[in-house]
């Protein structure tokens, strides 16, 4: 099969992890026969530095035509004083918005080998497997207007929901549950928010759809707490762009390090933009500690949504499980025993794996 695929690297671990991502590929690909071509563009604070734009015309063109797309991550303190509109994150925000990537699917489940590496009880890790499936176009992220008023004593965000926004996402969380456990947590703040009493209206109207999934609500306050206390509650999550957003990097504490949670970012065409959950961690950037795995499972997601190649992302998956097996971790991963080893050290035993093992054990981790 032939597919071609544009990588957007971004800022600080950005590239480390992106390059993985694209070494793995080429692995998948010589093992399989495929051909994957790349192209890489410029995104965030590396398109301010050399186009004076965190998005520039050129990265947007090629990612709507391309078959796929990575993005490593994007940000940095070099780029914090910059006005909103023209910051690093704004570039992540305006790809997403403008290929349309409202499904954000952030699959967690904790790897066996790391069950000790989280700071929650093993048993407690052990048996959660959850989806979070994020609203991303929407919602307090680019609701308008925000700005100061005032002479910069008042400021507004905005939080606006159209109702169309919120049936296409709930509708992705009932037919991602019901190739799961079957059961839909929506997550919402209706004791207090205009915008959360119509999720839940939708939620209602659309049950009746789904007959073989059960949905209930639950507010994002006490969802934040019983994601940490009985995570195995939880099948499906769907909520809110930025409830989302924080619930996630929660949620990473279960796999043992936030550079193991991927994602997928998909839009009503399938067309999907993959990305680890993670963001350019600038306090190790440059040091080869980034842990590249976030990176790679998101790739395997590439290869299983994008792409329709279940056995190869299983062979991906396999791959990282084998080299957690031997014991290889990066230092984010707080195990006692095993080696530490570099981001790329990690990566190159994953792509090794790829290329020599010839298991194809069947480990379907649920990343739906
Ligand atoms: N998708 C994206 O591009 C995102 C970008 N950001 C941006 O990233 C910058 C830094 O934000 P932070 O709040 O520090 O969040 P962060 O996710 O970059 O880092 C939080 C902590 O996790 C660690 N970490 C993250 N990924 C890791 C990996 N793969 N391996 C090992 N350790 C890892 C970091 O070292 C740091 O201690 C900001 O400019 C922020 O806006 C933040 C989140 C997502
Ligand atoms: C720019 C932020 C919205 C990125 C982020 O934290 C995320 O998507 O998880
Ligand atoms: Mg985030």
């Amino acid at each position: 099969m032939e597919k071609h695929i544009v990588l957007l690297p971004g800022d600080g671990i950005g590239p480390e992890v992106t390059k993985a991502a694209k070494n793995v590929l080429q692995a998948i690909a010589d093992r399989y026969h495929h051909s994957f071509t790349f192209e890489s563009h410029d995104i965030g604070g590396a398109a301010i530095d050399h186009h004076e734009t965190p998005l520039p015309e050129d990265t947007v063109k090629a990612a709507k035509k391309a078959d796929a797309i990575f993005l490593g991550a994007v940000g940095g303190p070099k780029w914090d004083q910059l006005p909103g509109h023209m910051r690093p994150e704004k570039g992540l925000l305006g790809i997403r918005k403008q290929l349309g990537l409202f499904a954000n699917l952030r699959p967690v489940k904790a790897f066996q080998q790391l069950l000790h590496a989280s700071p929650l009880k093993q048993e407690v890790v052990a048996a959660s497997d959850l989806l979070i499936v994020r609203e991303l176009t929407g919602g307090l992220y680019f609701g308008e207007p925000r700005e100061r008023r005032n002479n910069g004593k008042t400021v507004v965000d905005t939080l606006a929901y159209e109702r169309s926004e919120i049936e296409r996402i709930v509708d992705q969380a009932f037919q991602s549950a019901q190739v799961r456990r079957k059961h839909v947590t929506s997550v919402d703040k209706a004791n207090v928010l205009e915008s959360s009493r119509l999720w839940r209206e939708v939620v209602e109207e659309k049950k009746h759809q789904y007959p073989d999934v059960t949905v209930e609500h639950m507010l994002v306050d006490a969802a934040a707490m019983k994601l940490v206390t009985n995570p195995a509650y939880f099948d499906v999550i769907v909520t809110e762009n930025m409830f989302g957003d924080i619930l996630s990097d929660e949620a990473s504490v279960l796999t043992g390090s936030l550079g193991m949670l991927p994602s997928a970012s998909l839009n009503e065409r399938g067309v999907g933009l993959y990305e680890p959950v993670h963001g350019s961690a600038p306090d190790i950037a440059g040091q080869d500690k980034a842990n590249p795995l976030a990176s790679i499972l998101s790739v395997a997601m590439m290869l299983k949504h994008s792409f329709g190649m279940e056995e190869e992302a299983e062979q991906l998956e396999a791959a990282v499980q084998e080299v957690l097996d031997e014991g290889y971790h990066t230092a984010d991963i707080d195990l006692v025993g095993g080696t530490v080893v570099s981001g790329s050290e990690l990566a190159r035993r994953v792509v090794d794996q790829i290329s020599t093992s010839d298991t194809t054990e069947n480990i379907m981790r649920c990343y739906v």
